[in-house]
């Protein structure tokens, strides 16, 4: 299925064309994009904004909508000259309008005089998606509540003639707020962290998508809803920006890392013989995280088994709470540090690590603040962060001491899984 896109570039690659792309994409539907507006803009701030010409705004879409069966249109960001045009040629289409008239970094996209022609020419028979701001500006109502957005969808829908509305939250409380067919609807959220630039794209977008599969309104925006959170959740690091292709990265990445891990695990086992006096006395686990910080580590973990050793269970996400805690510490720090092991501490373990010019600091249980003991699990973080200070750089082990009922302990740390087996190996000279 086709969904019609019309919006404008962002050179940021953070929200616009290329977000919509991408939400269309992930959700396995084709999309068309029209450019309205080229802008200059990075993840810091919107630097300008040059407009399509209204007439080659037209020609995109005719040239598509007189091939693809085309249901719905997302549009999002235009320019004053460009409404006339997009309201003619998006006739007989399901509307979803993005009204963005301001960038959240507060450049200024339309003028108040293009605002007044959005809501005669576009507003009525389009299902409006505003931000609290846009809503603000587009009704008059002032919105600091759930019950003034319910006042101002009511306003969209029955003085502008939208078809529908939904307000977005996520400048106020992350609860969306739909009116339609004569009644409202809350759809509440939680804060999520992560980038939000392009959040307001990837949700109309989303919408749109979700309509022309077929969803009724009010499951389209729950589903628009989810999906954003996601987008946030594992965002874009190098973009600043929302992540619309996160399920199927998150997806791929899963696997990768449990094939990794588990190829690794079994790298160890095979020396097992060698490594099972270094097995703790609580068990060892073996742990790798994904660049979404997903960690994936052995189920029951890795015990002495005769002689030798051996998995408990199959390699899992968030098998090993302890390690997990320890390893997304370290990324904090070391955002290249993947994988990480424990094994039972000796004095020996240490000196051979040293020895082979492997980075070792460690951490002093005694020295652990009241406040962190008391805690309930802030033990971890503190041990890696007092290592890691203490040695000024990346360490490649880390080792404790042990406290009262608590088990001395040495961490090997690695880039990836093979690189923790080979440290391994080496240090127990296997
Ligand atoms: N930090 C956040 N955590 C969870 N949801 C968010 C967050 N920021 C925005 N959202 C959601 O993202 C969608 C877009 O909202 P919003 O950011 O208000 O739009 P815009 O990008 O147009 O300003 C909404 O569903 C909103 O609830
Ligand atoms: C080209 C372009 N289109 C839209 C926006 C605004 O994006 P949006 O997701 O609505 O909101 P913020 O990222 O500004 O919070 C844009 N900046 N550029």
């Amino acid at each position: 299925m086709a969904v019609l896109i019309i919006a404008g570039l962002d050179t940021g690659g953070g929200a616009g064309l290329k977000a919509d792309i991408e939400t269309v994409s992930a959700l396995n539907e084709h999309p068309l994009p029209v450019i309205s507006a080229i802008t200059y803009q990075n993840p810091k701030e919107v630097r300008g904004i040059f407009p399509v010409p209204p007439e080659v705004i037209g020609e995109q879409v005719r040239a598509v909508r007189e091939v693809f069966d085309v249901t719905a249109v997302k549009i999002g960001l235009l320019h004053g000259g460009a409404i006339d045009v997009v309201a003619e040629e998006t006739k007989g289409l399901t509307r979803v309008l993005d009204p963005v008239i301001a960038s959240s970094s507060g450049f200024q996209f339309l003028s108040p005089e293009d605002v007044d022609v959005l809501k005669k020419k576009l507003v009525p028979g389009s299902i409006v998606t505003p931000n609290v701001p846009e809503a603000e500006a587009l009704t008059g109502v002032k919105i600091s509540s759930v019950g003034d957005m319910k006042k101002a969808v009511r306003v969209l829908v029955e003085e502008l003639d939208a078809e529908a509305a939904v307000i977005k939250g996520g400048h106020l409380n992350f609860t969306d707020v739909l009116y339609w067919d004569g009644r409202d609807f809350e759809f509440p959220g939680e804060s999520v962290k992560g980038f939000t630039h392009g959040t307001g794209c990837a949700f109309s977008s989303a919408l749109a998508t979700f309509i022309a599969k077929g969803l009724e309104l009010p499951r389209a925006v729950e589903m628009a809803k989810r999906f954003v959170e996601g987008a946030i959740m594992f965002s874009n690091r190098e973009g600043k920006a929302v992540n619309p292709l996160w399920e199927l990265q998150r997806d791929a990445q899963r696997w990768k890392a449990m094939r990794e891990l588990e190829t690794a695990v079994d790298k160890l086992v095979k020396t097992g013989e060698l490594l099972n006096r270094y097995i703790a006395e609580v068990g060892t686990n073996f742990a790798l995280a994904t660049d979404f910080n997903e960690v994936f580590a052995v189920k029951g973990r890795i015990v002495r088994y005769g002689k030798t050793i051996r998995p408990v269970g199959l390699v899992e996400l968030n098998a090993s709470d302890h390690l997990r805690r320890a390893l997304l510490k370290m990324r904090e720090f070391y955002p290249e540090v993947r994988a990480v092991i424990n094994l039972r501490y000796s004095e020996e373990l240490v000196e051979r690590a040293e020895k082979l010019g492997l980075k070792v600091s460690f951490y002093d249980r005694r020295e652990e603040p009241e406040e962190v003991k008391r805690a309930e699990r802030g033990t971890m973080e503190w041990g890696i962060e007092s290592a890691v200070r203490r040695l000024g750089e990346k360490p490649d082990v880390v080792y404790h001491l042990g406290d009262w009922g608590k088990e001395p302990m040495v961490l090997v740390f690695g880039g990836n899984a093979e690189e923790v087996v080979e440290r391994v190996h080496r240090l127990i000279e296997a």
